[in-house]
């Protein structure tokens, strides 16, 4: 049932601004991975993100079952949208009146969940024209789309007023910019009091500089891993100011065990595996306060 994008009358799209922005989106409007439109298949909702939490074994049963890859899907799926709700669960308190922002939103699965479980508006940010069309015609055909809405913009030149947002977040998005540019505007648009959250792939200072492993990721997705020190502080002189950090290295690895066991690999899960089992790279949370 992937949803087909309707092009949705956009007012007028800016130009990307810089030729790597303009790589990034065409990069994201070509995007059509089953890995991620199989799995958003299960109950609608699309992410371009990886997953939390154990596997359930039970759930899938034998390998030899004709339903297997079927399950597979469904519980590769489950896991990434436990990871969204994660994230969801560090927003802090949100009412029904108030914004958030999703920075890099892909193709809108995490707004409709945050949607769903706050009543709240939803705004979504992406480079892709084929990303926001889709998410807004999943919002329209949730009839939502008066609450959550995704445009083509740049997440370092927003259009959001000065302290208008209540929340915000970037999921898996977050090495596509830099820190500092990045989270100034956080800053600026969201409201003092207000929260800012990143789940993200970082290397590890402990490790030295980037591994071979986090330069493949670099090259297979054309984005540019951050180091966990410079996310903190990038946020220290932003006025973001780090409330949670969670390691998730040890609760994704499961993740990427089921899926390299899929037919739906493709070709990067041992670079993850790999990088995550020999400490160069990090799968964390950070949930700051804006003060
Ligand atoms: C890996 S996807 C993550 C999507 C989404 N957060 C999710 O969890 O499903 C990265 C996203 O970042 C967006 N992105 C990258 N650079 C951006 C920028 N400068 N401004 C806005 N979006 C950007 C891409 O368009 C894409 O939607
Ligand atoms: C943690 C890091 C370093 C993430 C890089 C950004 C990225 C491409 C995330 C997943 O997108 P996707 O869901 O489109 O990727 P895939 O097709 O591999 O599932
Ligand atoms: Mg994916």
């Amino acid at each position: 049932m992937t949803t087909e994008t309707t092009p949705i009358a956009t007012a007028k799209i800016p130009a990307p601004a810089t030729p790597y922005q303009e790589d990034i989106a065409r990069y994201w409007n070509s995007e059509a991975r089953p890995v991620n439109l199989r799995l958003g298949d299960v109950d609608g909702l699309y992410h371009h993100h990886y997953g939390i939490g154990a596997v359930d074994r039970a759930a899938l049963g034998d390998p030899a079952h004709g339903e297997y890859e079927t399950r597979l899907v469904a519980e590769l799926h489950r896991l990434e949208s436990a990871q969204a709700e994660f994230l969801l669960d560090h927003l802090g308190p949100i009412r029904p009146d108030d914004t958030l922002v999703d920075a890099g939103c892909g193709r809108g699965g995490s707004m409709v969940m945050a949607h769903r479980r706050f009543g709240c508006r939803v705004e979504g940010i992406t480079l892709s024209t084929t990303q926001a069309d889709f998410g807004n015609t999943r919002a329209r055909d949730l009839r939502i789309e008066d609450r959550v809405r995704s445009r083509v913009c740049n997440m370092l030149d927003t259009p959001f007023d000065k302290g208008s947002v209540a929340a915000s977040w970037n999921n898996e998005s977050t090495m596509y910019v830099d820190l500092q540019d990045l989270f100034a505007e956080h800053s600026r648009f969201l409201r003092v009091g207000g929260r800012y959250v990143t789940i993200t792939g970082c290397w590890n200072p402990r490790y030295g500089q980037p591994s071979k492993w986090v330069s493949q990721i670099n090259a297979h997705f054309e984005c540019n891993i951050h180091s966990r020190r410079e996310y903190l502080r990038a946020m220290a002189d932003n006025r973001l100011v780090p409330h949670t950090i969670v390691d998730l290295t040890p609760e994704t690895l499961p993740y990427w065990e089921l899926r390299a066991e899929s037919s739906l690999v493709t070709g990067i899960e041992d670079a993850f595996i790999e990088s995550y089992r020999d400490g160069s790279f990090q799968y964390i949370l950070i949930a700051a306060d804006r003060v």
